[in-house]
């Protein structure tokens, strides 16, 4: 059984259709990225998985449970991370903890969660409001974190931390999912996704578009990594026999090196194993994989939105483009 299934799940505001007819299974255990430009729909899909937005058609389940019909029975197995959460300003950080732990008849110990998420016992006895961008983050992190939730799902979790707070974010994540944990991970920043997740849906204007690893993706658009190989002589007639090897499309050579152009992952072992055997000498390879940029331009069409919904201001985006 699915951690998450939604069959046909559609959600319209008015013309607009924010999440339309989705299939999607995330399996127990796994972390799933689910990732989307802005306006994509992947709020309003969690939304709908929280009981928060009634869908329009089609159904859902979390952890078995029909999410209209036994919302009372997910909530307590669900650890919620959401998108521009509320805290209470003048309450420290350890009280909301604390307050978690109460509401959800929980046995935590507030420190070992404080330990886990990244925040100090003194930053803990101070007043939220006071609290960075990303101190908010690692505590409501740590409230969705009470309980020992089966499920974790997190709305853009990496938002506001710094560098060393996003691998924090990612290591936690990872060890969640070492418990046990099915983590269901939101984001529009590529690398955030690409580092901890086992697979990725890709949501475009409300649709899935793909659902795989990043592995997978970057084959089924067509592999394309390029690989270097720097030779120890001039190469002579070895561009010939490189292009004669099934899965390089594109031989391009200088003096002493050979750029192939893969489009098929095995061609790589095959490519070297040919030169050798031709009694050429590699000295080194260099492998350049499509770059997320690429894959995700190529998925969701640059992020542009081809419908009447409000144009979202960025697509996709990676790392580096947020960072501008
Ligand atoms: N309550 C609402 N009323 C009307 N339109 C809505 C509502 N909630 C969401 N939408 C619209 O539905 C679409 C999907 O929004 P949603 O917030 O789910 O996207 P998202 O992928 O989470 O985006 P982001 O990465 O920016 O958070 C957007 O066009 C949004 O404007």
């Amino acid at each position: 059984m699915a951690a998450i299934k939604t069959s046909g799940l559609t959600k319209t505001y008015g013309e607009l259709t924010a999440v339309d007819t989705l299939d999607l299974s995330v399996e127990y255990g796994e972390v799933f990225g689910f990732l989307g430009p802005n306006g994509a729909g992947k709020s309003t899909t969690i939304n709908m998985l929280l009981d928060f937005a009634r869908p329009t058609a089609g159904t859902a389940t979390v952890l078995g449970y029909d999410t209209q019909a036994q919302a009372d029975a997910i909530s307590p197995r669900v650890g919620v991370l959401p998108e521009g959460f509320d805290l209470y300003p003048r309450l420290s950080g350890r009280r909301h903890l604390e307050f978690a732990i109460e509401t959800k008849a929980a046995d935590d110990d507030p420190d070992r969660i404080l330990e886990r998420v990244g925040l100090s016992a003194d930053d803990a006895r101070r007043p939220a409001g006071g609290y960075s961008k990303g101190m908010r983050q690692r505590l409501a992190t740590g409230m969705a974190l009470v309980g020992d939730p089966d499920l974790l799902i997190m709305d853009e979790p990496t938002s506001g931390l710094d560098p060393h707070g996003i691998r924090e974010m990612q290591s936690l994540v990872r060890s969640e999912a070492e418990r046990g944990t099915t983590v269901f991970f939101s984001s529009h920043i590529l690398e955030h996704v690409e580092a901890v997740c086992d697979r990725i849906g890709v949501l475009n204007e409300g649709r899935l578009v793909a659902v795989d690893t990043i592995d997978g993706l970057r084959e089924s658009i067509g592999g394309g990594a390029t690989m270097e190989l720097t030779l120890a002589d001039p190469v002579g007639d070895l561009p010939d026999i490189a292009r004669s090897v099934s899965g390089i499309s594109e031989v391009s050579a200088t003096e002493r090196s050979l750029e192939c152009t893969i489009t098929d992952p095995t061609a790589k072992a095959t490519v070297v194993t040919e030169l050798d055997a031709a009694g050429a000498t590699v000295h080194d390879v260099q492998i350049e994989d499509v770059s997320l940029e690429t894959l995700f331009t190529a998925l969701t069409n640059g992020g542009e939105a081809g419908d009447a919904r409000e144009s979202p201001a960025s697509a996709v985006a990676t790392e580096s483009e947020v960072a501008k």
